[in-house]
């Protein structure tokens, strides 16, 4: 084992282009149908081999302590992967994350963040999962997880862990953060929810981008409505986006998101973001950008 430090892994944000809840498994977990898209705006995360086996997360972050963090959560559970495989513990790690990604935004960064540290640890331990395995281990974590690591844009179903790749465009996205952190709990348990869309296929979605239209035209996120109603904010950051395109919130909420055919046209428009609210623009991203940082085949292509 010769590399003991990798610095600089990216953890993507993801949008949900659309989001439709089509029913309900019996253990009450929704059945999803979505589009998740990553983009070049995310959370930074380094990664050190320790000369023990603790995982530690080297710094703090508000709100999520470290016996919670999915990142530790997820190392926790692929170091009992390795034991199990090599009858060994592997080295610790010690995790420093960058966290840019508001939490409670919809953008995924919990699972963004555990996911790349999945695919990092498996190539620092070379510990030998294949991705099918790594987005297996990260499921019970957080349905967005598995995502990350299939590392291209993707059409999901069941909770989200059904992926099919899907192309899509590149757009420009100009993501506003309305300054609340929205439950995903809350807004699965509330009785309003729209529960019983009528599915969808990859081929309709494919096709409507065909003729030109915008993603974030498509469809619609059936979270919207609950969230809009519980967190004002929401509803007010909709409003204001869906002036200049078709303004939709991604995941549970809180983030909106309008996409752009040009950077140009995304500038302008994040220009009059009122004062009040973050707002960011981002490009999508076809693939995982971690699959540079550590170029192996099997884990990312
Ligand atoms: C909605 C999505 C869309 O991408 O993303 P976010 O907006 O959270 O980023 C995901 O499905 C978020 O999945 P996940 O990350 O596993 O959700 P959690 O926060 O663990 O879920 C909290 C609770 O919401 C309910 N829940 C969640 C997912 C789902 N498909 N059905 C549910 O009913 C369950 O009661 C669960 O205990
Ligand atoms: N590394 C992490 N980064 C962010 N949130 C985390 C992390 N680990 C655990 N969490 C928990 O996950 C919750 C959801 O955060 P996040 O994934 O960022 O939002 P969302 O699910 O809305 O996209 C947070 O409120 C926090 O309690």
């Amino acid at each position: 084992m010769t590399q003991t430090v990798l610095r600089d892994c990216p953890a993507p944000a993801k949008l949900n282009l659309f989001l439709h809840v089509c029913g309900r498994r019996p253990d009450g977990y929704h059945l999803l149908q979505t589009v998740f898209q990553m983009v070049d705006h995310g959370d930074v995360l380094h990664f050190a081999l320790r000369g023990d086996d603790r995982i530690h997360r080297a710094n703090d972050i508000p709100g999520v302590p470290e016996e919670q963090d999915l990142i530790v959560r997820a190392l926790r559970l692929l170091q009992a992967e390795f034991q199990r495989r090599h009858g060994r513990l592997p080295p610790g790690i010690d995790v420093t994350v960058e966290k840019i990604l508001p939490m409670g935004g919809g953008l995924g960064g919990g699972s963004s963040d555990a996911a790349t540290a999945l695919m990092a640890a498996n190539h620092l331990w070379q510990a030998g999962l294949d991705r099918d395995e790594l987005m297996a281990l990260g499921l019970p974590l957080g349905a967005d997880i598995p995502f990350f690591i299939f590392g291209q844009t993707a059409f999901a179903e069941g909770v989200g862990e059904a992926l099919q790749a899907v192309d899509v465009p590149d757009y420009w996205y100009v993501v506003i953060e309305p300054g609340v952190s929205v439950p995903t709990a809350a807004i699965f348990s509330a009785e309003d929810l729209t529960r019983n869309t009528e599915p969808v296929t990859i081929a309709d979605f494919s096709r409507c981008l065909v003729s030109q239209t915008n993603p974030s035209e498509y469809g619609r996120n059936d979270l919207q409505a609950v969230a809009s109603r519980l967190f004002p904010p929401v509803a007010r950051a909709v409003e204001w986006l869906g002036r200049y395109g078709g303004a939709r919130m991604t995941g549970s909420g809180a983030c909106v998101f309008c996409a752009f055919s040009t950077e140009s046209e995304a500038d302008e428009v994040l220009s009059k973001v009122p004062s009040e609210w973050v707002a960011w623009k981002a490009k999508s991203l076809p693939k995982h950008p971690l699959a540079e940082v550590l170029q192996v085949d099997g884990v990312i292509d």
